[in-house]
């Protein structure tokens, strides 16, 4: 018989039910078993790590250094957490069917429908800057913390309302509290946002094989040229730099931009390009967009 596979998680409940998915998928298409294994990330244990360390690349690492440790076989990660950067020893070897990568307003109304002054949660520039652009009148708290912890503050009544992403609420089941999900043209996603990365040792080919059952080719077109745009604009997961390529078979179309934190001055354009070619899509159309002062409203950032 062969070995059950072990698959690295984080503990959250977004994590593990991310991780359990995949591995379901994975078992049912190869009928190899597969066995969570919970990580503890430096990120998980401390909130103010999670700033120090300078984003959410904690997350990711730890779960690199099981692998790296052979620990684990592979290990899950939401796509919009890994660093541009990629390590050499590992590799994304599936990207599987991407969920809704639209932002979501948990809150008692839609953002039109809200008091001047309400007090809207969230900890990210790229969601505040385009809030701003939406509504200059309401009040933007940053906040940290996991999903289920910021909605707690709208019981509480510190907030009136926070944004997530729709995919992580689907995820821990809070899809029911949605009160508007922001069109893609009104809030552009982070890069990734609502895929996942399936990663394993590069030397692993039986395994990345293996992998490659649950990979879908149009995700990864996507998520390549929305990360390549990221690369080149040499921008963290905390800029305002939001991405977003979907493609028809054929054919890749991605908007990008930045979007300053006034929410008035954006540098915001789109291509479109062969499938193949997503990673020079993205590059090209950062490049434009440097040269249309990109680089500039990037650097006003406080962060
Ligand atoms: N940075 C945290 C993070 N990483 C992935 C998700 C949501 C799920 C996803 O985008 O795939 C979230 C929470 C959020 O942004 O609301």
């Amino acid at each position: 018989m062969t070995a059950a596979l072990r698959l690295g998680t984080r503990k959250s409940l977004m994590a593990t039910t991310q991780s359990q998915m995949v591995a379901d998928r994975l078992t049912a298409l190869t009928g190899r078993e597969v066995v969570l294994v919970g990580v503890t990330t430096l990120g998980d244990v401390s909130r103010a790590h999670l700033t120090q360390l300078g984003g959410t690349g904690v997350f990711v690492n730890e779960l690199r250094a099981r692998l790296i440790a052979g620990e684990i076989d592979f290990a899950v990660h939401s796509l919009k957490d890994l660093p541009t950067k990629q390590d050499e020893r590992v590799v994304v070897a599936a990207t599987p069917p991407r969920d809704d990568p639209r932002d979501a307003l948990v809150g008692s109304g839609k953002l039109s429908d809200l008091p001047a002054g309400a007090r809207i949660g969230t900890g990210s520039p790229r969601r505040v800057a385009q809030l701003r652009a939406l509504r200059q009148d309401l009040e933007y708290v940053p906040i940290r913390g996991n999903a289920d912890t910021r909605i707690g503050k709208i019981a509480s009544g510190e907030l009136d309302g926070v944004v997530l992403a729709a995919a992580g609420l689907g995820r821990i089941r809070r899809e029911a509290e949605i009160s508007q999900v922001f069109e893609v043209d009104e809030m552009l996603p982070a890069p990734g946002q609502g895929s996942l990365a399936v990663e394993c040792l590069a030397v692993r080919d039986d395994l990345i094989e293996l992998l490659s059952v649950i990979d879908d080719p149009a995700t990864r077109a996507a998520v390549t040229a929305e990360r390549s745009v990221l690369a080149a604009l040499e921008a963290g997961c905390a800029a305002p730099v939001g991405a977003f390529a979907s493609g028809d078979g054929h054919i890749l179309s991605l908007t990008a931009a930045v979007v300053a934190i006034d929410g008035v001055r954006s540098v915001r354009k789109s291509a479109s390009g062969p499938l193949p070619a997503a990673m020079d899509l993205g590059r090209e159309l950062a490049a434009a967009m440097i040269a249309e002062g990109a680089g500039t409203l990037m650097g006003e950032q406080a962060h």
